[in-house]
């Protein structure tokens, strides 16, 4: 929890967060391992983690909720846990890096929970909005990038991927209709959100959705930090 002397969540001593989501398989791990790279060329202390998990609480609970175990309980099961697993991560992982002025990238954060059990698993808005308070409070990230790709292309490239077809976990089992409301759902959510949300083309190279996200980057993040510089604060 912050503290009075705490930097201001704007200082240049505070890291940044930045979110990547999108549906199965559509680049998030590969461009989250090319941005940390860039941002350590920036000379920018930066580190890559993941939802569900993160934290061992939360590596806990992502083993649980993938093995498809909770899937019998609903949707509200699975957010409410998907919430707890988020508490456990920004206690433990993300807001001690922030305040150590350390940028964290995320592979999945909150806005998994809307598209996936709100947008395609039809929970009530309510719940999502009441977790999401619990967990985030005044937190949100200051960057969140949606790959958005065709989600057929998505699972191709995720069986691709992996070569044992038993691997396949709890949500990329679920029928092309579900997957459709996912993606429809993570472009509702940046049509929303303008200011922190900025849609990425993955259907581009591999080398050309880096280039759009380091753009975005440093629209949004790198030259307001050397504003902040500038004027010493
Ligand atoms: N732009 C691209 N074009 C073609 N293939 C790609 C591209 N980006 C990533 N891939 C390949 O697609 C597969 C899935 O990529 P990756 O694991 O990065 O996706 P992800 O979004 O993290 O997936 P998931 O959410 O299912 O864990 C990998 O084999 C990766 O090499
Ligand atoms: C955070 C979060 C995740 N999910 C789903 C989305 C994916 O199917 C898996 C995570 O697997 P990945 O290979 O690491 O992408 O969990 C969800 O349904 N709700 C959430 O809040």
């Amino acid at each position: 929890m912050s503290q009075t002397n705490d930097p201001a969540p704007s200082s240049p001593r505070r890291g940044r967060l930045i979110t990547l989501e999108g549906g199965e398989g559509v680049g998030k791990s590969t461009q989250i391992g090319r941005l940390l790279q860039r941002l350590r060329d920036e000379g920018i202390e930066a580190v890559a983690t993941r939802e569900p998990g993160g934290s061992e609480g939360a590596e806990i609970l992502r083993r649980v909720l993938l093995s498809g175990v909770v899937k019998p309980l609903g949707p509200a099961a699975e957010a409410i846990l998907f919430a707890a697993a988020r508490i456990d991560h920004i206690d433990a992982l993300i807001e001690p890096a922030l305040a150590a002025g350390i940028w964290v990238v995320s592979d999945r954060f909150a806005d998994s929970t809307r598209a996936y059990q709100g947008g395609a698993g039809s929970l009530d808005n309510r719940l999502i909005n009441a977790l999401e308070r619990t967990a985030l409070g005044d937190l949100q990230p200051d960057l969140t990038l949606i790959l958005d790709l065709p989600p057929g292309e998505g699972l191709r490239r995720a069986a691709a991927r992996r070569k044992d077809a038993d691997g396949v976990d709890r949500f990329e089992g679920e029928d092309l209709r579900f997957h459709e409301a996912i993606r429809a759902a993570f472009l509702t959510i940046a049509a929303d959100n303008p200011q922190r949300c900025v849609v990425v083309d993955a259907s581009a190279s591999e080398v050309e959705v880096a280039a759009a996200i380091w753009t975005a980057v440093s629209d949004r993040l790198l030259k307001e930090r050397e504003l902040d510089r500038a004027h010493g604060s």
